[in-house]
């Protein structure tokens, strides 16, 4: 395992010892404070006394005296993993003491007069990344893991904490790598005149690079949901019963539903999971011609949530025939993902004809709950993968899918200067700035501000 290069430019980080409180803020039964760097030993020493000696991944009973009266003040467990088989590749310290913010917040003042200095967000682990024990990927996998909340999303941050975007790579890379050494080569043989590989063997290899990472691009499709999940808007005009079928989607009462038109004013929102995918509902006003100000209003606010939608709901009401707004909609979300609910079907009415609109017809009863199930296979079925839920190593963030797409452009580049037969150097580089994205993605090569801004949006203490 390689250092990061950084660690040399960043030197004093790897000098400072660090400490944070890494449980969650408040009280609990028990509360753990870290510390890692050179000198997280010799301070967890001065903190602590001791029965037996701290010694590699062995759990110790320690007291914590109170330093004005030196009067025992609590009993805590205290570990230290050696360097360099810890979470951070330092020697690092756990105290884990009663769960009170007094106690916790003494250690931590307490650890700063002796040197140590408070650890910035996700410092832990950005030192785990600088040391060469995970790379980027897996890092910002501990964050996704750690923000899961679904099973499904924690799984997918797991995968991927365990290497599968990184692996996934590392052949594309591979076969980049020697396309790159025997371009180098034929560079030096120049003045012989031989090429190594004609363009056509060049442009197979290129290709069957662009294959791979054209398809890791699709990826962030389903990444994407599944990492930041979906909003989805219920719309439709008054009285069709919205708000009930909103209701049985969260599996509570959360909206008002009266038998009178215009009920719901404000947009009301509730969280769901569906098949493990965050979706957030949007309960929307009916939508109607009003005068009423405060109606009027929250109309406004229907379209505006019909506009940011990702998912939209058009209700409609079972044998009622569709109306000129209600058909205006429908075509309105011509190419996005919608469907249409015919609600009340519990009143034994005729289908009404929903015009020519190939969307998605669904029959549901918010009242006696028919047709539900079928609504919600309907909508798992829009926000499933096109390419099966099985693909491993996939895209989750904006980040990893803009390394990749930039990866792609220099393919492409390359591509284009071998039809012109431009000189192999020329050709290089645009492979070389293809390798540097795909080192950008794992890390190997990323700037400090962007290191900075990825490792800030990690909890203190992790
Ligand atoms: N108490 C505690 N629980 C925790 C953590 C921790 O640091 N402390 N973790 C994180 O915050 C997570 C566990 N992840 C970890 C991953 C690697 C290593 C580690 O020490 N790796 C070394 C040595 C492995 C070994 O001894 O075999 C290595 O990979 O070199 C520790 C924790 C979640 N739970
Ligand atoms: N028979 C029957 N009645 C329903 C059904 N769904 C809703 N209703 C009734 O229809 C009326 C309106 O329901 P809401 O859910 O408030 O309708 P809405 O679309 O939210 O209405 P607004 O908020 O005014 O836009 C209420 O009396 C509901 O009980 C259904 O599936 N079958
Ligand atoms: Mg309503």
């Amino acid at each position: 395992m390689q250092p990061h290069p950084q660690v040399a430019e960043q030197e004093s980080i790897a000098h400072e010892t660090i400490v944070a409180i890494s449980t969650p803020p408040g009280r609990g039964g028990i509360g753990i404070v870290r510390l890692s760097g050179p000198h997280a030993l010799e301070i967890a020493n001065a903190l602590l006394t001791l029965r037996s000696p701290l010694a590699h991944a062995l759990a110790r009973f320690a007291e914590i005296h109170d330093p004005e009266s030196n009067s025992k003040l609590d009993e805590a467990i205290a570990t230290w993993f050696a360097k360099p088989k810890s979470y951070t590749g330092e020697d690092l310290i756990e105290i884990a003491a009663h769960g009170s913010p007094v106690i916790l917040e003494l250690l931590v003042r307490l650890a700063l007069q002796h040197g140590a200095r408070l650890a910035r967000p996700g410092e832990f682990t950005e030192r785990a990344f600088l040391s060469g024990r995970i790379d980027l990927t897996q890092a910002e996998a501990v964050r996704d893991l750690i923000e899961s909340q679904t099973l499904y999303q924690a799984r997918t941050a797991a995968e991927q904490m365990d290497g599968a975007l990184s692996r996934r790579i590392r052949p594309v890379k591979q076969t980049l790598v020697e396309l790159i050494a025997v371009l180098e080569a034929g560079i030096d043989f120049a003045e012989d005149d031989v090429d190594l590989m004609p363009d056509a063997e060049i442009v197979t290899r290129i290709d069957t690079i662009s294959v791979d990472l054209e398809k890791l691009a699709r990826s962030f499709e389903h990444g994407r949901i599944v990492h930041s999940g979906l909003t989805m808007a219920i719309v439709g005009r008054p009285n069709v019963g919205k708000s009930s079928l909103f209701n049985r989607l969260v599996e509570r009462e959360r909206a008002i539903v009266t038998a009178t038109p215009g009920t719901t004013r404000d947009l009301v929102t509730e969280r769901v999971s569906l098949g493990g995918i965050p979706l957030e509902l949007v309960d929307t006003a009916g939508l109607r011609e009003s005068t009423d100000e405060a109606e009027s209003i929250g109309i406004q606010k229907s379209r505006e949530a019909l506009a940011d939608a990702d998912l939209v709901l058009v209700v409609i009401e079972a044998g009622v025939p569709l109306r000129e707004d209600e058909a205006q909609i429908i075509q309105s979300l011509a190419g996005r993902k919608a469907l249409i609910v015919r609600n009340k079907i519990d009143l034994d009415l005729e289908d009404n004809a929903v015009g020519e609109s190939t969307m998605a017809v669904v029959g549901t009863s918010a009242r006696t709950g028919q047709g539900i199930d079928d609504l919600r296979a309907a909508l798992l079925s829009m926000v499933r993968a096109p390419t099966g839920e099985s693909e491993s190593g996939i895209l989750t963030n904006l980040r990893q899918h803009q390394a990749v797409t930039e990866a792609l452009s220099g393919l492409v580049a390359a591509e284009e200067a071998v039809a012109r037969k431009t000189p192999h150097e020329m050709l290089l580089l645009d492979l070389y700035s293809t390798l540097r994205q795909l080192d950008s993605l794992t890390g190997e090569t990323t700037a400090d501000d962007i290191l900075n801004r990825i490792f800030s949006t990690f909890c203190i203490g992790k």
